[in-house]
């Protein structure tokens, strides 16, 4: 069957089907309120056949670069090295973009410029993180320092180029090793599947400059564990998350709910949180 839309439904196109963008088109096939599913673009389509055909309503199959041509919302979940192709187009034709590749948005901080020209919007969902409504709060006063410790499993890490680059054998790991601290705009180019959660925090706060990470390589953990301190004028806070990895082991389970989450507030009619 192919997904009508009903008058006033908000049109979402997916860019990518891997952990992220395969339980996002589920949810909207299943139901959203005020929300169906456009379109999809993947990389090889006859990989994804077998799960397209399971879709109660077909959703069109696009080039990236033509999402925003049937879609209200495009939603990037696709590697970093994609994200331009996806949101470029989108949020020049006046559309909203959620970006999940935050850690692209550094190298293309232009794109803002050119969605608030065009009348479009990138929204940033919390993704793998926590608490970005506090640190958006705390950063309409005076927010001193942000402070983040990374922890993840060795699968959750193996081929970072920071780690390939300074040829670091994680995989013989018996403790845990600190791998790297500094800012998160350098952690996004070293981890850049690792630490989008890094950006985000950033991106809320007070930038990836000052905002500071450290990254470990920790045999013992299974989860991919972020730990947060933010000192502000308004409060001082500190948040944790232990995000259980999904089938792929660089990426939290919650990360998609985050992004549906986002979706449902876009017509739901009680919305809580900000
Ligand atoms: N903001 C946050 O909190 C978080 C962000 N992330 C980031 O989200 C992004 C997606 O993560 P995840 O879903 O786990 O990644 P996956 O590797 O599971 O999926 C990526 C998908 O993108 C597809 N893809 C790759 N190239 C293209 C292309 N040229 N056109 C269309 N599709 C393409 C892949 O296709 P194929 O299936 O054919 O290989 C795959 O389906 C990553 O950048 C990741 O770092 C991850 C966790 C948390
Ligand atoms: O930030 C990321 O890219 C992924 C991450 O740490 C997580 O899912 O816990």
């Amino acid at each position: 069957m192919t997904g009508q839309k009903a008058s006033n439904e908000l049109r979402v196109a997916i860019a990518g089907l891997g952990s992220i963008g395969s339980k996002i088109a589920t949810a909207l096939d299943h139901g959203i309120e005020g929300l169906m599913l456009s379109a999809v673009a993947v990389r090889d389509p006859a990989k994804h056949q077998a799960y397209l055909g399971g879709l109660r309503h077909q959703p069109q199959i696009l080039p990236i670069d033509q999402l925003g041509e049937v879609a209200d919302i495009v939603v990037e979940c696709a590697p970093s090295s994609q994200l331009r192709a996806i949101v470029e187009p989108a949020v020049k034709r006046g559309r909203s973009a959620v970006v999940v590749s935050v850690g692209g948005l550094l190298d293309n901080f232009d794109l803002i410029d050119l969605a608030r020209a065009k009348g479009g919007r990138i929204l940033v969902p919390t993704g793998a993180l926590i608490g970005l409504d506090a640190v958006n709060a705390a950063a309409l006063g005076t927010i001193h320092s942000v402070k983040m410790v990374t922890r993840k499993p060795i699968d959750g890490l193996r081929g970072a180029p920071f780690i390939v680059q300074n040829n670091i054998d994680i995989d013989n790991l018996r403790e845990p090793l600190k791998l790297f601290e500094g800012s998160a705009r350098d952690a996004a180019k070293g981890f850049p599947a690792n630490v989008n959660v890094a950006v985000a925090l950033s991106l809320a706060g007070i930038g990836p400059d000052r905002t500071q990470i450290q990254v470990w390589a920790d045999p013992t953990v299974t989860r991919n564990v972020h730990r947060i301190e933010v000192e502000a004028d308004s409060a001082r806070f500190s948040m944790g998350i232990e995000n259980i990895p999904s089938e792929n082991p660089k990426t939290g389970m919650i990360t998609a709910l985050s992004v549906i989450a986002l979706l449902r507030k876009q017509r739901a009619t009680l919305s809580v949180g900000t």
